[in-house]
């Protein structure tokens, strides 16, 4: 599927610290290793209500991790998904009348033209789950085949067979039993000590590696977010769907020995990163709310698919809310991107007000964080034509290490201010090329 277009990073002089992230995994900050190639891959949207400020502050907050590594001198491997396949969107095309795949197709374009106005660097492969049928369908019928999968009876009216993934059969699988035979094992790159990193690439999965949270927590959320622990038949009310035999009037896809349907969330993530990027990859992103069920048994189909971790980190965003709530489509409470540049709003004001935010905490969208936004563009615009040249050399330090920092982007931004507020005081020069490039490479801004 076609990816967006945005400015190439512009090559700015020296080179930056390789960053340090949170790891949902260690539960801490972690140092990255220095790679000859940084692999990311980010989980998509499902297209609809796109793309209200959640979606923009995950993505801007991987833009920030991107950029760090360019600057860093580490070319990255960026891969997305679009989950253009799914319950919620079958529902939402259901309640609007509309076929799903034109909800899709339009829900997509609006995104790509929102990431290219908010000045994210695209992903090298963009990847629909409906193009990666072909793939899931061999590494399910092997996960069948190992016994790391199971068929379950249909309900009353429902049909038989679909197949769900278990947990505790993968989770006690060892690595040396761990013999996968799908052709995508020999993309593996399994990261040893040299690569810098503590506690890096465990040699095994188990159910809670990623989320470290208790049963209890996981029962609940995994009900709430498209699980069925309810359903009869399954061996853990944990297991989750691999693959849903045709039902009617629902689409469906060529199946191989699992019959018609299509493929479950979770392992599209896991074969489309298995298919361009190496395993383990560097860093799994998403928002918080994929923690659980999404990454953490997306690291278990990774795990007994390929037989080697799906990623050395994985990198989580707060929830971004509007008043008081978190900010989703089954509540409609979204302030979209689209909306705000139909009214005439600089995409740099929006991706600034989305950086003024730390990238790990939950946050409100305001009116005020807007208008602080367009003041500090304003400022640094202006800054930007009378500097003397030279002025950047020491706020470009400081905010190489602000970013280096757990891509601590307030204290990037107070770094630019301050830099700013002097330019503008002191004698004027004709400006400063240096902070252009330097705000540009580092954070997606164009003065
Ligand atoms: N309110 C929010 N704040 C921050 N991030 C959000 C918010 N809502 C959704 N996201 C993030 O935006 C990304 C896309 O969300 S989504 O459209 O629901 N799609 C999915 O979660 C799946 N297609 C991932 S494979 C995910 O990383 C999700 O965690
Ligand atoms: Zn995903």
């Amino acid at each position: 599927m076609q990816s967006w277009s945005a400015r190439p990073a512009p090559e700015l002089p020296g080179r930056a610290p390789v960053p340090t992230v949170f790891d949902t995994r260690t539960q801490r900050v972690e140092q990255l290793p220095r790679q000859e190639r940084a692999s990311l891959y980010v989980c998509g949207i499902t297209p609809y209500d796109a793309t209200h400020m959640g979606h923009a502050a995950t993505y801007v907050a991987f833009d920030v991790l991107h950029r760090a590594w360019l600057d860093a001198d580490m070319p990255v491997d960026y891969v997305q998904n679009v989950t253009d396949v799914d319950d919620p969107l079958l529902e939402r095309a259901e309640r609007d009348g509309i076929d799903w795949r034109d909800l899709a197709a339009d829900q997509i374009q609006l995104f790509r033209t929102d990431m290219t106005a908010l000045n994210v660097l695209p992903p090298a492969h963009y990847v629909g789950a409906t193009e990666s049928v072909e793939w899931i369908v061999p590494a399910v019928e092997d996960l069948l085949a190992r016994g790391l999968a199971y068929r379950v009876p249909g309900a009353a009216g429902e049909p038989d067979g679909d197949v769900y993934f278990d947990v505790a059969a993968a989770s006690a699988l060892t690595e040396d039993q761990n013999t996968p035979d799908t052709p995508l094992s020999e993309l593996a790159a399994p990261c040893g000590p040299d690569d810098g990193g503590t506690g890096a690439c465990p040699g095994s999965w188990h159910l809670g590696q990623i989320s470290n949270l208790s049963r209890e927590d996981m029962l609940h959320l995994f009900a709430e977010r498209g699980g069925d622990p309810q359903r009869d038949g399954k061996r853990d009310p944990l297991d989750p769907l691999l693959w849903r035999v045709e039902r009617p009037g629902e689409p469906s896809w060529d199946g191989g020995d699992l019959g018609r349907g299509r493929p479950g969330w979770h392992i599209e993530c896991s074969l489309i990163s298995l298919r361009h990027l190496p395993a383990p990859f560097t860093v799994q992103g998403g928002g918080s709310d994929l923690v659980f069920p999404h990454h953490e048994m997306g690291a278990g189909h990774s795990w007994s698919i390929s037989g080697h971790p799906m990623a050395r980190s994985f990198m989580h965003t707060g929830m971004v809310g509007l008043d008081g709530e978190k900010m989703s489509k089954s509540l409609g409470n979204l302030v979209l991107v689209s909306k705000l540049r139909a009214q005439g709003e600089d995409p740099n004001a929006i991706r600034l007000a989305i950086m003024s935010q730390h990238y790990r905490t939950d946050w409100f969208w305001t009116d005020e964080l807007l208008e602080t936004a367009r003041k500090r563009l304003a400022l640094w615009r202006q800054a930007a034509d009378l500097a003397p040249a030279r002025s950047f050399d020491v706020a470009l330090e400081k905010l190489r290490t602000a970013l280096a920092t757990d891509l601590d982007t307030p204290a990037a931004l107070a770094a630019v201010d301050e830099w700013a507020q002097a330019a503008i005081a002191g004698a004027p020069g004709n400006g400063d090329a240096l902070a252009r490039a330097a705000v540009e490479a580092r954070l997606g801004i164009t003065l």
